[in-house]
């Protein structure tokens, strides 16, 4: 099987990307539910996949038999071209691998520098107390933390902080692997968003090969350059972010990573026909009778648009308002008047019972219709 994996983004265009983590029809079992269902994915060396997936898809098992927490039932973990799970069994503590868990699970009575301390290796304690002060430095600042911080406890920073502690512990020890399970979701907004940031930042600089499991969309098409997307147990799609968003595998995958624009339409070719008009399909893999997706930005409001419609509702969100549109018939094989939702940066330019003119840019994806 011959697979694109994506290049790491230490090495320039020119240097083939090295497979540094493969599992291999991973399967795993707890009691009589398959939580895991064959599961193949390979990681570049020094790249970032985002595991991504509804609740009790198994994203969390994953990576417990990755860190070698759990033994899969079949199936294999090679990293670095080694069998760590499968034909052979390399414990966890001798994988080298990192892990960061959601609440970061640091020692609430150890400070900040005695947790990151834990994370060394055992031969630190042979070394004395200035080289451990000295490495513990190094890794406060690696996670951009002031030395001071050291002294306090985890109560005493923030939760943002709180995560970068949990990474630099986790960093200790120089994983070549760095798993990171949810380790943003308890931040808020925009906390999430300047961790998530400094963690990429490190784990970059540090050229470790990192996957990153999120319930989060954004984050997961943000911090990634492949995204896999599980579902029951299985991937259903891997890819770059950008093939997984402008060309899901199938409907569950679209509307899982973004909203979605979903109408009836007649493929003939390249052409699908429907009540935005004729809107050009890449890789139809199936003709006739499909349901069309469009993301909503791809559908405009402009002045001299050749679809018409009504705006039926909006809800403004400040940078954007979303708009419901009822479509007008458009004549041809489907009905319209169907109901889509758009986003728009004026809310001025929608206001319910509006006449609008609307066009689409770019292409569509074509599900075979009865499948959802
Ligand atoms: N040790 C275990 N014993 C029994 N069942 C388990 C165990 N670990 C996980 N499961 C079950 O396996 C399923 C998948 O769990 P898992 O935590 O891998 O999913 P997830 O995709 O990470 O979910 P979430 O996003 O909610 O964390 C769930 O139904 C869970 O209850």
């Amino acid at each position: 099987m011959t697979e694109a994996l994506p290049r790491p983004h230490k090495l320039s265009g020119l240097v083939p990307a090295v497979t540094f983590l493969r599992t291999t029809n991973l399967v795993k079992s707890f009691g009589s539910k398959k939580v895991l269902n064959g599961v193949n994915l390979a990681i570049a060396e020094c790249g970032t996949t985002a595991i991504v997936g509804p609740s009790g898809s198994g994203k969390t098992t994953l990576l417990r038999l990755i860190a070698g927490f759990e033994n899969p039932d079949s199936g294999s973990v090679e990293l670095n071209g080694q069998a760590v799970a499968g034909a052979a069994w390399v414990p966890a503590h001798k994988r080298e691998i990192g892990y960061v868990a959601q609440d970061g699970a640091l020692f609430p009575h150890l400070s900040v520098a005695q947790n990151i301390a834990f994370g060394l290796d055992r031969e630190w304690g042979t070394r004395g107390r200035v080289a451990t002060a000295k490495r513990v430095a190094e890794l406060l600042d690696m996670v951009s933390l002031e030395a001071s911080m050291g002294a306090r406890r985890p109560h005493e920073i923030s939760g943002g902080q709180q995560q970068r502690v949990a990474l630099a512990r986790a960093l200790a020890r120089k994983p070549k692997l760095m798993l990171l399970d949810e380790p943003f979701s308890a931040l808020d907004a925009g906390l999430r968003v300047a961790t998530r940031k400094a963690v990429a930042d490190v784990l970059h600089e540090a050229a470790v090969t990192t996957i990153l499991v999120t319930h989060d969309q954004g984050e997961a098409l943000s911090f990634a350059d492949q995204v896999a997307v599980m579902r029951g147990g299985t991937l259903a799609q891997t890819g770059s972010p950008f093939s997984v968003y402008t060309r899901p595998a199938d409907r569950d995958t679209a509307e899982f990573l973004g909203d979605a624009v979903i109408l009836d339409a007649l493929l003939q070719g390249s052409l699908a026909t429907c009540s935005l008009g004729w809107i050009p399909v890449r890789h139809a893999t199936t003709q006739g009778k499909v349901r069309l997706m469009l993301r909503p930005e791809q559908i405009r409001i402009t002045a001299d648009g050749p679809i018409r419609g009504t705006v039926v509702d909006t809800v403004f969100f400040g940078p954007e308002t979303t708009v419901r549109i009822k479509l007008s018939p458009m004549g041809g094989p489907t009905g319209g008047g169907e109901v889509i939702t758009i986003r728009h940066w004026n809310a001025a330019m929608a206001r319910p019972g509006m006449e609008l003119n609307l066009s689409v840019i770019g292409e569509g994806v074509a599900f075979p219709a009865g499948a959802d």
